[in-house]
This record gives structure tokens, C-alpha cells and sequence, in this order.
């Protein structure tokens, strides 16, 4: 029977990288999407930008919307503090499920709490569910038309605190316009561009990080 494409870089992984070494990880899946068949990770180009800006941050809490299949997950966990958390929503069971066996591959399941299930209904939960009070880092990356609305869902559920970024990936391609919009125009936040190209491809794309101010 078929495999999916998920499944095909899982596998890619566990036969290049080394156990419990996230670098190797991050690279493997990288040759794989370059080499063998694209997928829509982060990738390496975006990849640095979101590793200066978790490394600026220094987080102890980050939420991140959006597995896929980890390996922004991988990227970012293996940059945190001993203590810190990452919760990561998904709400597709296939990639959910490659995501765990990529974040254990890497070693960093003590690190990451992967929540299968739809922003929408988990973010107003965080507090519950896992004790956290805001989040420092928001790593935007699921549907490209629920940036905005979980954005104010957050801000609603008092998620945000004054210095807390959020960081969101294509905001070009495929494009988040309403997202863009918002953040850039509400005196609520400060925005910064860096402009990048869609993962493994020439095509134009960016990031957004904006600073929540209160
Ligand atoms: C949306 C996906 C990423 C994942 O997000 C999960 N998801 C969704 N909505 C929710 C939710 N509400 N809650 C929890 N999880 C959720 C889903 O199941 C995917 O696994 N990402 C993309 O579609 C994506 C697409 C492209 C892209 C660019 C040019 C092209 F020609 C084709 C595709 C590039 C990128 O960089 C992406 O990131
Ligand atoms: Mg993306």
C-alpha cells in the first residue's frame, strides 16, 4: 500500500540522523525535501531566521500552531532553556502522529507537549491544560486564514503578555492578507518583515514578527 509523504520523511529520518542529535534531524529532512520531493516545512533559509529569533527571545513558554510533521518543532525545541515548554497543536492524526516519532528521533519529547486538535478549540484550554499563564513565543504556521482569528482568540484569553512575540511563516506565500493587515495596523503591536523565499523553492515568501505591547 502507499505511503504518505509524511511517512517517506519519517522514514528519511530514522535512515540519516542520529538519535537524540536534532541538528542532524533538521538536516535530514531538509536533503530530503531538496533531493527527493518538497514539502512544506519552514525549511533551512526561513529556518535561521526562526532560530535567531527564538535564540533573542529566549523563551520560556512557546506555542506553536501548526506541526506538520516537527520539524520547526525540532528546530526550536532544541534551542530552549532546561526548563522551558513548547506546545504544539495538530490537528491532522497522520501528521500528528510522524511529529511525535520526529520529536523523539531528535530527543526532545521532555520538551515538547504535541496536542492533536484545532487551535480554535485548544488555545482557550492552555491555561487548563497545562498551567500556563501567557506565552512568551507564538509561532504561527497552521491554515493561513486562522492567523488572525486565533491571534485575537489569544489576545481574548489573556494569553499575550506586554513583550510577547509572535512569529508567523508565509505570510507571502500562500499569504496571510487579513493577518498582515491587522497586525501592521493595530496600534496594539509592532511589526518587523524579514523577507525570505517559500522553503526549498525561489518563490518569494516571509516572516512576520510582531511584538504584542499590551
Ligand atoms: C497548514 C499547514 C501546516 C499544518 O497545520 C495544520 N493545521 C492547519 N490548521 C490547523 C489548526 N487550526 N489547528 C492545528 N493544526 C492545524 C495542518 O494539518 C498541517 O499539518 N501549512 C501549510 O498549509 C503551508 C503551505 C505552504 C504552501 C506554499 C505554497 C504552495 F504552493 C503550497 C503550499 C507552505 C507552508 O510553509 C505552509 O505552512
Ligand atoms: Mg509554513
Amino acid at each position: 500500500t502507499q505511503t504518505t509523504r509524511p511517512q517517506r520523511m519519517l522514514a528519511a529520518v530514522q535512515k540519516n540522523a542520529t538519535r537524540g542529535d536534532p541538528r542532524s534531524v533538521v538536516k535530514a529532512i531538509d536533503q530530503f525535501c531538496r533531493q527527493k520531493e518538497w514539502a512544506m516545512n519552514v525549511g533551512d533559509e526561513k529556518g535561521c531566521i526562526l532560530d535567531s529569533v527564538v535564540t533573542e527571545v529566549n523563551p520560556e513558554t512557546v506555542l506553536e500552531l501548526g506541526t506538520y510533521c516537527g520539524y520547526s518543532t525540532v528546530r526550536i525545541a532544541s534551542l530552549l532553556p532546561p526548563q522551558a515548554k513548547l506546545i504544539t497543536l495538530e490537528f491532522n492524526p497522520g501528521n500528528a502522529a510522524i511529529a511525535r516519532q520526529v520529536i523523539a528521533w531528535a530527543g526532545l519529547e521532555d520538551k515538547v507537549e504535541l496536542v492533536e486538535g484545532a487551535s480554535g478549540d485548544f488555545i482557550p484550554k492552555m491555561k487548563e491544560m497545562f498551567g500556563i499563564k501567557t506565552f512568551d513565543l507564538v509561532f504561527l504556521d497552521h491554515w493561513k486564514d486562522r492567523y488572525l482569528p486565533d491571534t485575537k482568540l489569544m489576545e481574548e484569553c489573556g494569553l499575550l503578555r506586554k513583550g510577547s512575540i509572535l512569529l508567523a511563516d508565509n505570510v507571502i506565500c500562500p499569504g496571510t492578507p487579513d493577518y498582515l493587515e491587522y497586525i501592521r495596523n493595530s496600534p496594539r503591536y509592532k511589526s518587523q518583515f524579514f523577507k525570505s523565499h517559500l522553503e526549498y523553492t525561489k518563490v518569494e515568501d516571509g516572516l512576520e514578527k510582531s511584538i504584542f505591547l499590551g
